[in-house]
């Protein structure tokens, strides 16, 4: 077993994330700018808690103003948009980032589309969505472009090479799609009514997995060499145990792989790395300088 073949993106994250907080301190010294990220996080989700306290930590270390917001599970939409147009105000706020999934009262999509979009770190804004598929200058969704960065570091060019994506969802599956038919992929979207998905996958040299099913994809489904992507994060039980699995079955995929991407450790750190990186993205534009 190869560990050259599995893919540290937590060591990738890291590195990007000392680059971003060199780019931030010459923000302050030269520019007289802090870049600044506002979370809101509703409800009590215990994962969400998690991802919204590691991604105050990781803003503050990387030299950046981190405000928070925790708001209750009753929070009504009314309440929510209010917040998020005091935030569109704010000078100092550069970033603006929704945690999800939100309570049942609340219209994700609705809520997503009242942040300025130039303020949109998540990238979910249909401004930005429409950007990304037209080839214009906004914020693209932090986990494709991780996976993106994560591919080009690997193969250098993607042009000409056969794209899987499983799964079509709105944070993940069409950016990811969309991502790689910009760098010249052939892609192929996957996804539940897709008829042998097997044979699709067999024909695949990047296989992208983000369809929320723990270790659905098998190795025998894959092309000798292909670079597998995974891109689910699955809590389940084994021998008595909570375990977290990707959307690959890891064991009988990593023979048959060029390279791999493990759960944890794979694409999930690099998620927040480049949500760091989009709020200065965001910042630089907003105050009209290059870093
Ligand atoms: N507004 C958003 N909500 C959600 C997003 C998002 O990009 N924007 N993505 C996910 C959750 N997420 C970030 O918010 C996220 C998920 C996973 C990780 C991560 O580092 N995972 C670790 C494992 C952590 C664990 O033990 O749970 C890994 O894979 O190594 C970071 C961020 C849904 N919501």
């Amino acid at each position: 077993m190869s560990e050259q073949k599995i893919i540290d993106g937590k060591a990738f994250a890291a590195k990007l994330r000392t680059k971003i907080a060199a780019q931030v301190a010459v923000a302050k010294s030269k520019h007289g700018f802090t870049p600044g990220l506002a979370v809101v996080l509703v409800g009590e989700d215990p994962a969400s808690k998690v991802y919204v306290r590691n991604k105050g930590e990781q803003t503050k270390e990387a030299g950046m103003a981190s405000f928070e917001y925790k708001l209750p599970e009753s929070t009504s939409q009314a309440e929510l948009l209010a917040l998020i147009d005091k935030l569109n105000k704010d000078a100092a706020v550069h970033g603006i980032l929704v945690q999800l999934p939100l309570p049942k009262q609340i219209d994700s999509q609705a809520v997503i589309n009242a942040i300025d979009p130039d303020k949109d770190v998540d990238g979910f804004h249909v401004v930005n969505a429409g950007r990304l598929a037209t080839g214009g200058k906004g914020l693209v969704p932090c986990t494709p472009f991780g996976c993106l960065l994560l591919l080009k570091d690997l193969l250098g060019d993607l042009a000409g090479k056969h794209a899987v994506v499983i799964g079509r969802s709105n944070i993940v599956g069409k950016p990811m799609a969309q991502l790689l038919l910009n760098e010249s992929c052939t892609v192929t979207i996957a996804h539940s009514k897709t008829r042998d998905l097997p044979g699709e996958v067999r024909r695949a040299d990047i296989v992208v997995a983000a369809v929320g099913r723990p270790e659905m994809v098998k190795g025998d489904w894959l092309k000798e060499g292909a670079v597998v992507i995974d891109v689910g994060i699955n809590r389940i039980e084994r021998d008595g145990k909570g375990k977290l699995v990707g959307d690959c079955d890891f064991q009988s995929c990593l023979p048959k792989v060029s390279a791999i991407t493990p759960v944890p450790g794979g694409v999930g750190p690099m998620t927040i790395a480049l949500l760091l990186n989009n709020t200065l993205i965001a910042a630089a534009r907003q105050k009209g300088v290059e870093l």
